[in-house]
């Protein structure tokens, strides 16, 4: 287990990581997200000894990293997949690094073989792709089987296939009781990838919990209601009796509504009682990316002025809380730049639960500012859409998994797949 306690870092005048307390619990693969400059590297080094705590501090298995017996061999990590001696190839790399520990040489073949670089493992690592790079990062980490695991954007570079792979590698460590943290831009992939999310903001905490909580408590459900196309003046109707019941409307680019704030069983019995047919009356959930978005939209430091905070106020909400509804404007569901927050009152598809971590409400001076985090929600029952599939048992079986998964290859268009494919794929 990782745990950090009261983890402040400052370079100079500048605050990265301030008050940051959390644990990363072995058997489940935790997520470490946060917008550019948010503090995830700085704090990833201070776990492994490379940056010392201003305050504050950071143990592993209950010790400092600095203090842990042959560290190596208990914790791996990938931070930059750059930090290689470019004239040696990614053998003689490893073997250097093995050599340091103590590890087998024939480890290093082993490793080479489960990140698909035995064909290229004599090869000067200078001349290697992002990709072959991330791989021998993710080699170097993986070297001494260690139990605690740390990867900073493991994924980056990697082809499609490549990021499945990391996927179920990362999955597959966790199943074998190991402590997993790993950063990332990429929400699709955290969705599918993380059970548990630590989410920072400007060097703070700001949630702390399950991705199925996270995108209950960070986004609103809601129901897609079409009426029939054939009934005039049911669209009008309808978006009238849902707005006086208490609903957010807003209408969806293919000409569905949208409504929030109120339950399906609720806006059928609206329907009936309006005599407007439904073609459509489907629940859905938010996405990780819209959740995320929505949490940390005010912790973003660097962003385009292209989107400079445009369209991040919500629209306004026709006919909500009994206001008279004036067809026929109905806001359109913006494409980006806003994400729907959770409706004022009960989410009707939520039940209670635990409230998020948030970042302190007060700061001192010389702490980063705190992103103003807007009031949320109880958790949803609706399943997050996290499609972990069952992890497959051993190392073994997880090559074998990830050649089960691939798509055919039979058109394969250079020889540089064959490259980077598994141990198992070259069987
Ligand atoms: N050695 C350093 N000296 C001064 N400032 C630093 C140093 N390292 C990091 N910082 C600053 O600390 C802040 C956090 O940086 P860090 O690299 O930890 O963020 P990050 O969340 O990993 O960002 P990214 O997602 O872009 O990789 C940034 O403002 C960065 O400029």
């Amino acid at each position: 287990m990782i745990e950090a306690v009261g983890l402040t870092k400052r370079y100079g005048a500048k605050t990265a990581v301030y008050n940051l307390s959390f644990q990363v619990r072995p058997g489940t693969v935790t997520g470490f997200l946060g917008p550019n400059g948010s503090g995830k590297s700085t704090t990833m080094r201070m776990i492994l000894g490379l940056d010392q705590p201003t305050a504050g501090h950071v143990t592993v298995g209950g010790h400092p990293f600095r203090e842990l017996p042959n560290a190596p061999r208990q914790v791996g990590a990938l931070l930059d997949a750059k930090a290689v001696h470019g004239g040696r190839s990614a053998r003689n790399h490893l073997l250097s690094l093995a050599q340091l520990s103590g590890i087998p040489a024939a480890r290093v073949d082993e490793v080479l073989g489960v990140v698909g670089l035995q064909e290229v493992a004599r090869r000067r690592s200078s001349g290697f792709s992002l990709g072959m790079g991330q791989r021998l990062g993710i080699a170097a980490a993986l070297l001494g089987d260690p139990q605690v695991l740390l990867f900073d954007e493991p994924v980056n570079g990697l082809d499609p296939e490549g990021i499945l792979w990391v996927r179920n590698l990362m999955k597959q460590l966790a199943s074998e009781g190991r402590t997993v943290f790993v950063s990332s831009h990429l929400m699709s992939e955290m969705a599918v990838t993380a059970e548990h999310l630590i989410v920072i903001g400007r060097g703070q905490l700001l949630s702390d919990m399950s991705v199925r909580d996270f995108i209950s408590h960070n986004s609103a459900d809601f129901a897609r209601v079409r009426p029939a196309d054939t009934d005039p003046g049911a669209r009008e109707k309808l978006v009238a009796a849902l707005g006086e019941a208490g609903g957010q409307v807003l209408s969806e680019r293919d000409g569905a509504l949208r409504v929030t704030g109120l339950p399906l069983p609720r806006i059928s019995d609206l329907a009936h009682e309006s005599d407007v047919r439904l073609w459509e009356l489907s629940p859905h959930q938010a996405s990780l990316e819209e959740a995320y978005m929505r949490l940390t939209q005010n912790a973003v430091d660097y962003r385009s002025t292209a989107d400079q905070l445009a369209g991040f106020a919500p629209p306004p909400q026709p006919g909500y809380g009994g206001q008279l509804y004036e067809p026929p404007v109905v806001p359109e569901v913006p494409t980006q730049g806003w994400y729907a927050p959770p409706p004022p009152g009960e989410n009707p598809y939520a039940s209670d639960g635990p409230p998020p971590a948030q970042a302190p409400a007060q700061a001192p001076a010389q702490a980063p500012v705190a992103p103003p985090v807007p009031p949320l929600k109880a958790a949803a029952t609706a399943p997050a859409p996290v499609t972990a599939g069952p992890a497959p048992a051993s190392a073994a079986d997880l090559v074998k998994h990830v050649s089960d998964e691939k798509p055919d290859r039979t058109a394969k268009p250079d020889e540089s797949d064959a490259k980077t494919e598994t141990t198992e794929d070259a069987r």
